[in-house]
């Protein structure tokens, strides 16, 4: 088996010389500040040690990488009930696509897009204020990630507040079918901060890490989930962790991640390594370019696809 180590290091001196880097998502105007020269990586390992090549402790904003967090969250908090509001099929549509919501009844095709997404918020929100929602999610990824240091950009979460008229319809458009119970200013406002919270490579490696860990997290060991849970939550993020692009990262990559606009991806290989990579440069379905290659190549170099083990 080569050394990680030197793997991580030739990735990340590959893709900083790579021309081709796709486009910053610019329909959220604080992103597309971001500078597209970007990249980091960080792997950590079963045994609980931390590798990391190239701008792995920038902090970046994880956006739709929060949905494994936020699904994890309320699962937790209403079981497999949440699956009546919600499906596990990969929608086969972009990730703010509206066009399924109206055959399929207000029920979104599955947790990691983000009219499901938004139902999952909504679930979080029982018994809550926004402001209190927002609290847990971030104490969560503070817990997971090991690092009271996780905030919450608010400058993103603004900049999405303002601009955000697509999830607004997709809220609306669920609230007529009742699959969302709050007001959607409510449920939109807390996904909105949702997606802002900002995160290093380290820091999201270590908080993936309880899904390659079969419910437990492989630097606290702490037991976040039951094994079973972590093994569906990976199946959901293996369908649908890229939107459309899910069918061909499996074929590429062949291990559970989920992207971001930002540019982030995690992934986990399950008994072995929870990983998170950086680039903002997005390709055509909305996924980190250079971050896929990246995990294309890791995977590949350390055999790490689950389906030829
Ligand atoms: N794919 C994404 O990361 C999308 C998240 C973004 N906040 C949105 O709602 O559009």
């Amino acid at each position: 088996m080569p050394n990680l180590q030197s793997v991580l290091d030739e990735i990340a001196h590959d893709m900083a010389s790579a021309s081709e880097r796709g486009a910053v998502a610019r329909y959220i105007p604080e992103l597309a500040k971001v500078d597209p020269a970007r990249f980091g990586l960080a792997v950590l390992t079963e045994d609980g040690t931390l590798h990391t090549a190239g701008d792995a402790d920038e902090p970046f904003s994880i956006q739709s990488v929060s949905k494994v967090f936020t699904l994890t969250l309320a699962l937790g908090q209403v079981g497999d009930i949440l699956w009546n509001r919600v499906g596990r099929e990969p929608s086969g549509n972009p990730f703010n696509s509206i066009v399924q919501l109206e055959y399929e009844h207000g029920i979104p095709r599955n947790p990691l897009i983000n009219a499901g997404a938004l139902v999952v918020t909504d679930v979080l929100l029982s018994g809550y204020k926004p402001r209190e929602a927002i609290g847990l999610i971030l104490s969560f990824m503070r817990g997971l990630a090991d690092d009271d240091s996780v905030f919450i950009d608010e400058k993103v979460a603004r900049s999405e507040e303002e601009t955000g008229f697509g999830n607004r319809a997709l809220a609306n458009y669920m609230k007529a079918f009742g699959n969302i119970r709050h007001a959607v200013e409510w449920t939109t406002g807390v996904y909105f901060h949702q997606c802002a919270i900002a995160m290093s490579c380290r820091q999201l490696a270590v908080a993936a890490s309880f899904l390659a860990g079969e419910g437990k997290h492989l630097l606290t060991g702490n037991r976040i989930v039951s094994r079973e849970r972590a093994r569906r939550i990976n199946a959901v993020m293996l369908t649908c962790g890229h939107y459309d692009g899910s069918g061909d990262f499996a074929f590429r990559v062949g291990i559970p991640g989920k992207s971001g606009v930002g540019g982030g991806i995690m992934a986990v290989v399950p008994g072995k390594a929870s990983i998170a990579v950086w680039s903002p440069g997005l390709n055509k379905v909305g996924n980190s370019l250079l971050g896929s290659l990246a995990l294309e190549r890791l995977a590949k170099a350390m055999d790490w696809s689950i389906f030829a083990p």
